[in-house]
């Protein structure tokens, strides 16, 4: 699938970071934080982790419905990928279960989390900003409100054996709208992803103040957005490295 991207249709990923954080990639286990707007994501976040050594120990938490995706539904199923019907109560159980066994896992591993918990339209940002606005909290132009149970769980389970959370957000140059299709069709595209790394230990423990977090990275996020959105490119200083074979 990586091959796919890359050789096939020639797609070129360019990663914007700070000096002082590269040396840690594919070095620590880290809770990857992810915006989820396009459809092939899931394979840019896979390049990454090609490139940093992380790609057979990438885990996701992902929708329950993948796991009945032929080859790769059933890969992932072996990949020990944890899996969700999105109904805390029914998670609740089997994701801590999963999250207790990753606390073993013998390589270092990313765990991703579209805290989202759905790709981003239109039609779900309404309805997630009228759910902002009866909370009181701040609305967001670029992003659904997060879901935080999964990550206020992951973080106090992972806690000892995670180092850190990677903030990041990728874009693609030019306003494309990339498609699996245009994958499978060699259309070429320019992926541009900024990672923000951020000590777990300045993570609150308490399960309110973890929650009450992440809403405040969202927002983080949103400006950031915002000056990409504008300018096409992020801001500096940072490093650019662009990921070739
Ligand atoms: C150096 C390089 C760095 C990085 C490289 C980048 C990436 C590489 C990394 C790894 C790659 C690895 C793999 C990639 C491969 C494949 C990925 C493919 C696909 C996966 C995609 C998915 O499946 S996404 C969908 C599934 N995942 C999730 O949902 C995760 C996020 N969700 C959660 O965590 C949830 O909390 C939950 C699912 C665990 C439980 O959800 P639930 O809704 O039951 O509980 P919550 O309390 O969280 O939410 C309910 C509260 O939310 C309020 N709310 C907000 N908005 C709404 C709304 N629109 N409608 C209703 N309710 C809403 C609601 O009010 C509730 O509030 P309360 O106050 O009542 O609690
Ligand atoms: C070499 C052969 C290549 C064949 C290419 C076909 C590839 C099919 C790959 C299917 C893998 C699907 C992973 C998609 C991940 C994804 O993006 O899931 C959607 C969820 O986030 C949100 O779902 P929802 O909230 O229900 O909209």
């Amino acid at each position: 699938m990586v091959a796919l991207l890359e050789w096939w249709s020639g797609t070129e990923c360019t990663l914007y970071t700070d000096p002082e954080s590269y040396p840690f990639y594919g070095k620590e286990n880290a809770i990857v934080i992810l915006n989820h707007n396009f459809e092939i994501d899931f394979l840019c976040g896979w390049t990454f982790c090609e490139r940093f050594g992380v790609l057979g120990s990438s885990k996701v938490l992902a929708k329950k419905e993948l796991a009945y995706v032929p080859v790769i539904g059933w890969m992932w199923y072996f990949l020990e990928i944890v899996f969700c019907k999105r109904k805390w109560e029914e998670d609740h159980k089997t994701v801590v279960q999963s999250l207790q066994r990753l606390k073993d896992y013998l390589e270092n591993f990313w765990f991703l989390l579209y805290c989202e918990g759905t790709r981003f339209t239109q039609k779900k940002h309404k309805i997630s900003m009228e759910v902002a606005e009866k909370k009181g909290l701040r609305k967001l132009k670029y992003h659904l409100l997060p879901r935080t149970k999964g990550f206020c769980v992951t973080v106090q389970h992972l806690r000892g054996t995670v180092t850190a959370v990677y903030d990041s957000t990728l874009n693609f140059r030019n306003n494309q709208i990339p498609t699996l299709i245009g994958v499978l069709n060699g259309k070429k595209y320019h992926a541009d992803l900024y990672v923000r790394r951020i000590p777990l230990d300045s993570i609150p423990e308490n399960e309110t103040e973890c929650a009450i977090w992440l809403h405040k990275l969202y927002q983080e996020k949103d400006e950031l957005q915002e000056k990409y959105s504008l300018t096409g490119c992020f801001p500096s200083p940072t490093l650019t490295v662009k990921l070739v074979k």
